[in-house]
């Protein structure tokens, strides 16, 4: 066959693949030569509306008066001309045959619909049956309804508006955040036959916008700036080839409040106005929306339906929060003190080291994670590789070097430039909040189904059952990959260098790496070259990683939507993943450094304390906890598998007497100075931070029997009353922990009940450390958080490390100590307010 004939069946096979007709493109092919954009120009420009109309009557869906989808069969058989053009056309041909049936050849989607996904499913990915979620979601696209998707991390929520695309041959437009939550997808749907592309300002491509608004794909994801800029392109592309749906994923991005909120998806209520039966007069419905999310607290939830102006009845599908092989557990570190680290991450090193030197396979050691020096690039044959080349060579990031010097080379030159900034290491908030996260630039796929879908895929499948055994638990982990989640940018550096240390292969990333390097780590992830990814939020949404083992979050999450975001990110496969979150009990988490209005920060800090309580809890199931957040029943009592189900509640205790002692201590302190309103005036808000402090120490100094009763044992009963409704917070300030307690009148009567009646409790997580640790220092501790500027200016110094990986040390000076500040060195008795209070006044003296 000569080199021409081959470029030939090449664009036929394409633009097949594009879902033209066969007659059109032999034509097109004639008139134009072997090129597929030309041909789609010819198509589309010079015959346009005799293909649309055409398409539209012969080939899509109409919808009847009576409600229901169906297809006009004017053309059922649709005769295809045989032309010899050269063997391999009928290849081709049969293809097309193969392919088109579930688009085109069925009657009436409304009736069989459920038998048409099944076949479309099994062809395309493989997949046998559709989750009871994934029916709903459809069955309220196929009557026309608005529908909100509320499914867990990883649960297959992309496929309820995949189908959609698959069964119509109308185009389904999917809003998303992020343009590599895009790429992933668009990489996946090419790998399972489907045709689609992203629009952003990331591409570059300029044809391809063009080609996607004159319906050449079926799925186009776009960014939401970008989409409000196409409203009226999309109007055209809905009155001739047709969209079948809007999907708007990741929709909790909706939520002001949330950890992930994007102000444009704020104006996607356009996608209602524009697109409607009144505004678009060949519409018989108005197009549905569906909105997934795997984040959704009933707030979220009425947030979202509001700004997208959803129907009245939109049809709101929830899957149950719960994932049963999800292993949780809290333990006690503190998480900013780099001599945890040994401690902390002895279990996970030794895991990969003894596999590391017990099976050295060529599969697991990339040469560019020789991080030292080599500078030869990978040779993993995984078919994700092919997928990422695309990428790779695309080298729009100034910051790049070749290809072939590996992008950690690049991320440690690039850094070495820079000077060690408190604000380029530990700045606000490492949200990736610009739609070109990693800024590729590469953005049409065009899919081939496989020769046999069901040997080419693994699907991860969650299961939707609980899972009963309670020998999980004894299951030993597999070795996939490690994520650990933390709060700065600077510990991603410290602990990913630590780890690196002991030979585990392990890399940072978080938003101001260079996007070469964070594309590299992405890279290897996925290749299951890297083992651990040391990452911040910035490693975020979109992880669709099937092995991943471990979830760390050392240091607290600023809310537990984020926390089980992050978390879900493990067992995708089904398998048991451990979710561990290391965080320092001693001090009360404080919120990243952000811009917030005061509204904003009433509910971040009320996130905040949510996520405190979570780990502070002893006593109830961690999974329980975690989706009765989000609104869920639990039906089981417990999971068995977390900490606190395997190693049972502390024992309850009855402190009726402590309690009793503390209300009226509070009770006194408020009336002294508030008198009897129970209310704390605007004035004294200021003064009342340290509340809480006061009343333990008069306390513990009035009461003998509680002298060595730590401040972190009363500030753990100062939650369990808050909870039970006996004190409140006295300010109208929203705290992570109670400051400046007042009783309530259910406390006041509490103080009046019968002596001989029991208060049970179970302990909280800081109440047992107190208890276990008595010579521990309660009040030396309290308040050093980032809450407290001075310790918070402290806190941003840096710390004496062994920084011994040179390029994730990149401000490495040979002859200075580089982790020692010399500019700021304060005395060690300066560094609390009581010290330099201290020093102040012996000075006067
Ligand atoms: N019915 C099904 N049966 C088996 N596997 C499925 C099914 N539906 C989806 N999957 C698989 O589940 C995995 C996760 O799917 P998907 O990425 O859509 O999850 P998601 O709910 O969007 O997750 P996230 O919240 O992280 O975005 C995919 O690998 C997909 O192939
Ligand atoms: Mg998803």
């Amino acid at each position: 066959m000569d080199e021409s004939s081959v470029k030939l069946d090449k664009v036929i096979a394409e633009l097949v693949d594009m879902g033209f007709r066969f007659s059109r493109i032999i034509e097109a092919v004639n008139a134009v030569g072997p090129s597929v954009d030309a041909a789609i120009n010819y198509i589309f420009d010079d015959n346009r509306d005799d293909e649309m109309v055409e398409s539209h009557s012969s080939d899509s869906l109409t919808e009847k008066g009576n409600g229901k989808r169906v297809l006009s069969s004017s053309n059922p058989s649709r005769p295809m001309k045989q032309l010899k053009l050269n063997e391999s056309i009928k290849t081709v041909e049969t293809k097309l045959v193969d392919q088109s049936p579930d688009r085109i050849e069925e009657e009436d989607i409304g009736q069989d619909w459920e038998l048409r996904v099944e076949n479309v499913i099994k062809k395309h990915f493989g997949i046998s049956s559709l989750k009871s979620f994934q029916k709903e979601a459809l069955a309220a696209w196929v009557a026309h309804q608005d529908c909100l998707v509320l499914a867990a991390t990883g649960s297959g929520k992309s496929l309820c508006f995949q189908i959609p695309a698959l069964l119509t041959g109308k185009v389904v437009v999917v809003i998303s955040p992020l343009i590599s939550l895009m790429r992933d997808q668009c990489m996946k749907l090419a790998k399972h036959g489907v045709s689609s592309c992203y629009l952003g300002s990331a591409q570059k491509d300029p044809t391809v916008e063009g080609k996607a608004m004159r319906g050449v794909y079926d799925i186009v994801y776009i960014c939401p700036e970008t989409l409000l800029r196409l409203i009226k392109p999309l109007q055209e592309l809905a009155t001739k080839r047709g969209i079948a749906l809007f999907a708007i994923d990741e929709v909790h991005c909706i939520s002001k409040w949330g950890h992930d909120f994007r102000p444009d998806y704020w104006r996607l209520s356009v996608l209602r106005e524009k697109f409607t039966t009144k505004k678009l007069k060949c519409l018989k419905f108005d197009i549905p929306l569906m909105a997934l999310t795997a984040t959704a607290t009933i707030q979220v939830r009425e947030e979202v339906l509001k700004s997208l102006h959803m129907s009245e009845d939109t049809r709101i599908v929830l899957t149950s929060f719960f994932r049963p092989n999800l292993r949780f557990s809290v333990k006690n570190s503190r998480t900013r003190d780099p001599n945890s680290y040994e401690k902390d991450f002895r279990e996970l090193i030794n895991i990969y080291t003894t596999k590391n030197t017990s099976d050295v396979t060529e599969d697991l050691i990339s040469p560019e994670l020789v991080y030292a020096s080599d500078n030869s690039c990978s040779t993993s044959n995984d078919s994700s590789s092919e997928l990422f080349d695309v990428l790779d060579g695309i080298e729009d990031d100034p910051l790049c070097e070749s290809r072939n010097r590996g992008s950690f080379q690049t991320a440690k030159s690039v850094l070495k430039e820079k000077s060690m900034s408190v604000e380029y290491l530990e700045g606000e908030c490492d949200l990736l909040k610009d739609v070109d996260d990693l800024d590729v630039s590469c953005a049409e796929f065009f899919g081939k189904l496989p020769a046999k879908a069901n040997d080419d895929f693994q699907f991860s499948v969650t299961p939707e059952r609980p899972i009963e055994s309670p020998e999980l638990f004894e299951e030993p982990l597999g070795l996939g990959p490690t994520i650990i989640y933390v709060p700065t940018r600077m510990e991603t550096l410290l602990i990913s260098d630590f780890i690196c240390n002991f030979g585990v292969k392990a890399a940072a990333y978080h938003a101001k790496l260079p996007k070469s390097h964070l594309r590299q780590v992405h890279k290897e992830f996925h290749e299951n070259s890297l083992e651990v990814v040391v990452a911040t939020i910035a490693f975020g949404m979109g992880i669709d990683k099937s092995n991943v083992r471990r979830i760390i979050h050392y240091g607290w999450p600023q809310s537990l939507e984020a926390y089980h975001q992050e978390a879900g990110r493990a067992g995708r496969d089904g398998k048991l993943a451990d979710c561990v979150l290391y965080a320092d009990f001693t001090k009360v988490p404080t919120l990243l450094p952000s811009q917030r209005t005061e509204e904003h920060a009433k509910r971040a800090n009320k996130m905040l304390s949510d996520c405190f309580r979570y780990g502070m809890n002893a006593s109830c199931c961690r999974a329980k906890t975690l989706v009765q957040y989000f609104g869920e029943e639990f039906n089981n009592e417990k999971c068995q598998i977390c900490d606190v189900c395997i190693n049972g509640p502390p024992k309850v205790q009855d402190l009726k007497d402590e309690a009793k002692i503390f209300i009226k201590a509070i009770a006194q302190y408020a009336k002294r100075r508030f008198g009897d309103g129970l209310c704390v005036n605007k004035e004294a808000r200021g003064v009342e931070s340290s509340t809480l402090k006061l009343l333990v120490r008069t306390i513990c100094t009035k009461v003998q029997k509680y002298a060595a009763t730590g401040f972190l044992w009363w500030r753990g009963l100062a939650r369990i009353l808050e909870d039970k409704g006996l004190i409140r917070e006295g300010t109208n300030m929203t705290n992570v922990q109670i400051r400046c307690p007042l009783p309530t009148h259910l406390g006041l009567e509490f103080l009046q009940s019968i002596p001989d009646e029991p208060f049970h409790v179970y302990p909280e997580a800081d109440m047992l450390l107190s208890e276990k640790n008595k010579s521990y220092s309660p009040f030396a501790e309290w308040g050093k958080g980032w809450a407290d500027p001075e310790s918070y200016q402290e806190e941003r110094q840096p710390r004496r490390y062994s920084w011994t990986n040179p390029w994730i040390n990149p401000f490495r000076d040979p002859g200075r100590n580089p982790g020692r500040s010399t500019s700021r060195r304060v005395k060690p008795e300066l560094r609390t307010v009581r010290g330099r209070l201290i020093s102040k006044l012996s000075k006067k003296k």
